[in-house]
């Protein structure tokens, strides 16, 4: 799918949302824009000595419920397009879990696989430097998405925190764990899923024994090893070059050594390659897409044969295929609501860098259970009382929680 597509399929939803709600005009029209974009060009000194500019952006969407919050993604493709999407799926995530937060997104776009090491470091520091004036714990608190790793945070915070002449851990979250990040932070969107299928499996009563998964990074990677560890069936993962398949279950530990080995999934000596059209359209309980945006769209939604599809990407699904596959009994979790752990547990890690007090790991995985079911219980509920799909009755619940503080603003 294209970026101008997502931003157009993410405003689609937004206004069919609001119509759905019975929102008024005003506020539809306001949610469609994001308040503020901030495009900066920045000199970064490579090694070779000559400089490079490196283009990027932050777009902050509403913030009716509390400061701004949303990832930075880092790749050669980041679009101002997809960013701006980006942000406002984040206002809508945010309000749907009850997290006093609004939505943002940056995006930093240089290609990360071709910089050494310092280079990526002073690409990160530039970032921050550039993006000052707007961010801030209680204004912007960024965090990381797609090829930004705790260590580029730990770099980001000690470049504001050197910025502002003090200690100030609560600007951004995802850091390390030595350096204010909070325990459970690296597989949170992985848990906060398992929390909220584990509630469907309850609620509707559907099978979750075998899993195909569609991208094999921090999220797919750390679910796929959750799900092998609890004994689940994992039949088939996939990353970028293609995926692999062993209907008895692969073995994921043995598989990420081979893919650190070789750099892809492909080749597994225990399994089959399948291509990633393969795997999304494959006989398993879950198809858990964990990559990118567009991948099931009107064009290919016929094609599914998952009994159910957690999105844990953002905007993997379009609300065209959501329809298609509801009409198909085939139940799907929306990206807001699967992907809410890393929100949430960044929420968390905003929260003890506040207060100055760590939390324990039990402590983020009970209060992260209890966010996820609330929320998992609301879209459910929303979704009986409005008779629509459980993606429509997501944004639906989210979009209101919004508007609501709009109105209590008085905007
Ligand atoms: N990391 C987080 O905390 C977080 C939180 C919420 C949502 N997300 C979303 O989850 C998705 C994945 O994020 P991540 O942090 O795991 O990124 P990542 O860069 O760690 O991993 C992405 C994976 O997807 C694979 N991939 C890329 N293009 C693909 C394609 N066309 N087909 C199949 N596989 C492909 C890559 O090879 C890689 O294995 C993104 O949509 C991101 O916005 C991430």
């Amino acid at each position: 799918m294209k970026d101008e597509d997502f931003y157009k399929s993410t405003l689609d939803i937004i206004g069919s949302s609001c119509e759905l709600a019975g929102i008024e005009e005003r506020y539809r029209t306001i949610l469609s824009y994001p308040r503020r974009k901030l495009i900066v060009n920045y000199p970064v000194h490579m090694d070779d000595g000559g400089i490079r500019m490196i283009t990027a952006l932050r777009a902050q969407h509403n913030d009716a419920l509390g400061p701004y919050k949303g990832g930075i993604r880092l790749g050669c493709s980041v679009t101002e397009e997809e960013v701006t999407a980006l942000s406002m799926l984040m206002s809508i995530k945010c309000a749907l879990l009850g997290l006093p937060y609004g939505g943002s997104k940056g995006g930093i776009i240089a290609n990360h696989k071709a910089l050494s090491k310092k280079e990526l470091e002073r690409v990160c520091r530039g970032y921050i430097r550039a993006i000052y004036p707007v961010i801030g714990p209680t204004l912007d608190v960024p965090a990381p998405d797609m090829n930004v790793s705790p260590e580029a945070i730990g770099w980001m915070l000690d470049e504001y925190e050197r910025m502002v002449g003090h200690h100030q851990l609560d600007i951004i979250t995802g850091k390390p764990v030595e350096l204010g990040g909070i325990k459970g932070r690296t597989t949170a969107v992985a848990w906060g899923g398992i929390f909220v299928m584990e509630e469907v499996k309850r609620i509707h009563n559907c099978d979750c024994s075998t899993f195909a998964i569609q991208g094999f990074g921090n999220v797919g990677g750390s679910i796929a090893q959750i799900l092998h560890e609890k004994g689940r069936r994992v039949v088939a993962v996939s990353d970028s070059t293609g995926g692999v398949y062993n209907e008895s279950g692969l073995n994921i530990p043995a598989l990420m050594y081979h893919k650190e080995e070789t750099g892809s999934v492909k080749g597994f000596d225990k399994a089959r390659d399948i291509t990633n059209e393969e795997l999304l359209e494959m006989d398993v309980d879950v198809l858990a897409p964990a990559a990118r945006e567009g991948v099931i769209t009107a064009a290919n939604a016929d094609k599914i044969h998952a009994r159910s599809v957690l999105s844990l990407a953002n905007g993997p699904v379009d609300m065209r295929a959501s329809e298609i596959l509801h009409d198909r009994d085939i139940i799907v979790i929306p990206d807001v609501l699967a992907n809410g752990g890393g929100v949430v547990v960044s929420y968390f890690e905003w929260a003890q860098d506040r207060e100055g007090y760590g939390w324990s790991g039990a402590k983020v995985s009970a209060n992260l259970k209890d966010v996820m079911k609330k929320a998992f219980r609301s879209v459910n509920d929303a979704s009986k009382d409005y008779k629509v799909d459980m993606y429509r009755a997501a944004y639906l619940v989210g979009i209101k929680n919004i508007v609501q503080a709009m109105k209590a603003r008085s905007v």
